[in-house]
């Protein structure tokens, strides 16, 4: 598992003041592979894919390694595509004068040969006439647009890693799978990893290869995305996704996970989810498990065997009146 690494994370921790948010988390990404992290807000999984990227926030203490650590090579190994396209555009320059500078600050290319590049890349992230296009302003782009364009400025270096951070939040449901897919086909183009923070279990069902559960700054599960979603192992990612909407059904409430996650800094002993968990028991209140190879993926949970599929009747249960 080592050799195919193509980034490995290894005992990761983030700390506010003191406060863990990330709590000894440890990955890989491999070459070509997309990643998606998921869990409820709060769950570290921006400040992971921010550490890759050496772009955590002031006063965040971390400890842990990141190998290699590419954050000196941003906009050339490794690149973001974050929420906000507007964070990633300057308002003060042409889109496509921002496409060549990020050509040039690489490759020893003209100015015009810069400018033709910016010029394909738009293009070929379906930007509709992408020559005068490229000399519009951001604002003059709609959200769907510019999100494109921070894709086109993604990769157009040719990266080995994109890290994606909700790139689709901003964006109406008929533009998300679309900048997805454009996402998606640019980065297999010029093969790269990625790294796919998000909410969304339709686009981790459709983008990715692998799926890492977090939970309160630690793994849950992580696996490949069919086993996973199709069985998951862990409750939380059970719980999950018995929480999506399509498990609504007339008559019947939303299952749901009770409460809320622990803050950082607040973390009960033993499993952070063990409170919300319908299968806790003394074990789960006591020792906090480590991930374990089960099933064909990794699981932190005592109780994992327990687990009935589908485990949706567990959660609605739950829910349910006495
Ligand atoms: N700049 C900061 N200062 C202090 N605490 C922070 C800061 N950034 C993050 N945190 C803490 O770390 C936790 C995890 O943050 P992170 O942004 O990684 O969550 P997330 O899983 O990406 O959530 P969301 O899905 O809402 O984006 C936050 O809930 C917060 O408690």
């Amino acid at each position: 598992m080592e050799s195919e690494a193509l980034l490995s994370v290894r005992d990761l921790r983030i700390a506010f003041d003191g406060a863990e948010a990330v709590r000894g988390l440890s990955f890989d990404v491999r070459p070509r592979e997309a990643l998606a992290i998921v869990g409820e807000s709060g769950a570290g999984k921006s400040l992971t894919a921010r550490a890759l990227l050496g772009m955590l926030p002031r006063g965040a203490a971390t400890s842990g390694t990141i190998r290699p650590d590419l954050s000196a090579h941003r906009g050339r190994r490794i690149s973001l595509v974050p929420q906000d396209a507007l964070s990633a555009l300057s308002p003060v320059h042409p889109v496509g004068d921002q496409l060549a500078a990020a050509v040039r600050s690489v490759a020893g290319v003209s100015r015009a040969e810069a400018r033709a590049r910016a010029v394909a890349a738009l293009d070929r992230v379906g930007i509709p006439d992408a020559a005068r296009k490229a000399r519009a302003y951001p604002h003059e782009y709609s959200g769907g647009m510019r999100q494109r364009a921070v894709i086109a400025m993604a990769t157009i270096n040719e990266p080995e890693i994109v890290v994606a951070d909700e790139p689709t939040t901003a964006l109406d449901e008929e533009r998300r799978d679309q900048v997805l897919r454009v996402l998606a086909e640019r980065r297999e183009a010029v093969g790269a990893a990625l790294v796919l923070v998000t909410h969304d279990m339709d686009a981790v069902r459709n983008h990715a290869d692998r799926v890492l559960v977090m939970y309160a700054g630690r793994l849950t599960e992580l696996g490949p995305v069919e086993r996973v979603l199709g069985r998951p192992r862990a409750p939380y990612t059970a719980g999950l996704l018995a929480s999506l909407p399509q498990h609504a059904s007339a008559g019947r409430r939303l299952p749901a996970l009770r409460g809320t996650p622990p803050a950082p800094g607040a973390v009960p002993q033993g499993c952070a989810f063990a409170r919300r968990c319908p299968l806790a028991v003394d074990t789960c209140h006591r020792t906090e498990p480590e991930p374990r190879q089960a099933d064909g993926r990794l699981v932190a949970c005592h109780r994992w065997e327990e687990l009935p599929h589908p485990a949706t009747q567990l959660f609605l249960q739950e829910r349910q009146p006495a």
